[in-house]
């Protein structure tokens, strides 16, 4: 019986359908032990000791462990894949796939419901209101303000289509010219992104050419007013250089759902800034998305166990053309 761990402890449910799924296809479905921290090498080794498949969340999955583990198919739930080293992946042989288009729209929903938050200052205007205060300080409107959109994948496009619709003027800025763009969306350089945009929403993957795109020479370059928004990755803000021109008066406001360092634990130097909203890396999740994003992630995995390719989700299809399970 082949056998598959869930690393992912918000899908630790026999209740949803990707577990029956799964057992339905003759797979034996494990939950990872909560009590290891899956971040250490050894311990995830462990515990994928005896796995065919996982269903994995953000541990990291380095060199040193593809090598020791003997998992054929690593499958993310969710898009993004920088927690995995793919080329190590490749050279042993594993298959890595994503959930490609089961949670975009929730993503672009979350970016596009920070900007209103921060425009509208929601939670401090919450808060007055609780302690007896009545402060009808307005805040701007969002038509006709332009929208920067760094990264023009599923999610970038989603939040360009729904700006556009709110009658925003958008930009973006893409590494490559994408097949078909949203219809109102101007492609511009990079540089335009920062000196134009009243809103940057953050929606590349990171890699090491986009690692820490948002420094201190490019917030130099940003409006005093502007707003940044990150629901892509941590690693795409240098945080102190952002805690410095915050400090300096820089931005309007930001809203970040990814930070460096996951979970952000208490004390983290950026929570000193008052006009940073935060939340816990969930922009991708919503009611739906979890559903179709676990169902995904068990047919991905299921198709390359009945001999199915399922080439558009699998990371490194181009580079395993003779994968066996
Ligand atoms: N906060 C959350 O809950 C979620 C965060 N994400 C993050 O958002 C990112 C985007 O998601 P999708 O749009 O679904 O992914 P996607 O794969 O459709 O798009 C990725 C984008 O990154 C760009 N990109 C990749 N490498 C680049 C480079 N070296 N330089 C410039 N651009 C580069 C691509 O051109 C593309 O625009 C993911 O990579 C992930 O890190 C995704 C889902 C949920
Ligand atoms: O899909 C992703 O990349 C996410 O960050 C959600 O886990």
């Amino acid at each position: 019986m082949p056998t598959v761990l869930v690393t992912a402890h918000l899908f630790h449910t026999t209740d949803w359908p990707y577990y029956e799924i799964l057992r339905q296809s003759g797979f034996d479905v494990h939950f990872a032990d909560r009590t290891k921290s899956l971040n250490k090498a050894d311990q995830l080794v462990e515990a994928l000791r005896g796995m065919d498949a996982v269903v994995c969340s953000t541990e990291a999955y380095t060199p040193s462990v593809l090598r020791r583990i003997k998992t054929r198919v690593i499958s993310r739930i969710g898009v993004g894949y920088d927690s995995i080293d793919v080329a190590a992946a490749t050279e042993n042989d594993i298959a890595v796939c994503r959930t490609t288009g089961a949670g975009y729209q929730a993503a672009a929903e979350h970016a596009i419901g920070m900007i209103f938050a921060l425009y509208r200052d929601v939670v401090k205007r919450n808060e007055e209101v609780r302690a007896g205060l009545w402060n009808r300080t307005p805040g701007p409107r969002l038509a006709g303000k332009t929208l920067g959109v760094v990264g023009l994948g599923m999610i970038g496009t989603e939040t360009a289509r729904m700006a556009v619709a709110l009658g925003m003027r958008v930009i973006a800025y893409n590494r490559s010219t994408p097949s078909e763009l949203p219809s109102g969306v101007e492609l511009v350089p990079l540089e335009e992104i920062w000196k134009q945009s009243d809103v940057v929403s953050l929606h590349t993957a990171c890699t090491p050419q986009t690692e820490r795109m948002i420094n201190a020479q490019t917030l130099a370059q940003m409006k005093d007013d502007a707003l940044l928004i990150n629901t892509a990755r941590g690693g795409l803000i240098d945080e102190p250089d952002l805690a410095a021109a915050m400090k300096g008066g820089k931005l309007r406001g930001a809203a970040l759902d990814v930070l460096q360092q996951e979970p952000a634990g208490e004390g983290h130097p950026l929570f000193a800034i008052e006009n940073i909203y935060f939340s816990p890396h969930m922009a991708g999740l919503d009611q739906q998305s979890i559903v179709d994003m676990s169902n995904l992630a068990a047919r991905n995995i299921i198709d390359l166990y009945e001999g199915r390719w399922p080439a558009e989700r699998v990371v490194n299809a181009s580079n395993l053309r003779d994968w066996k399970w």
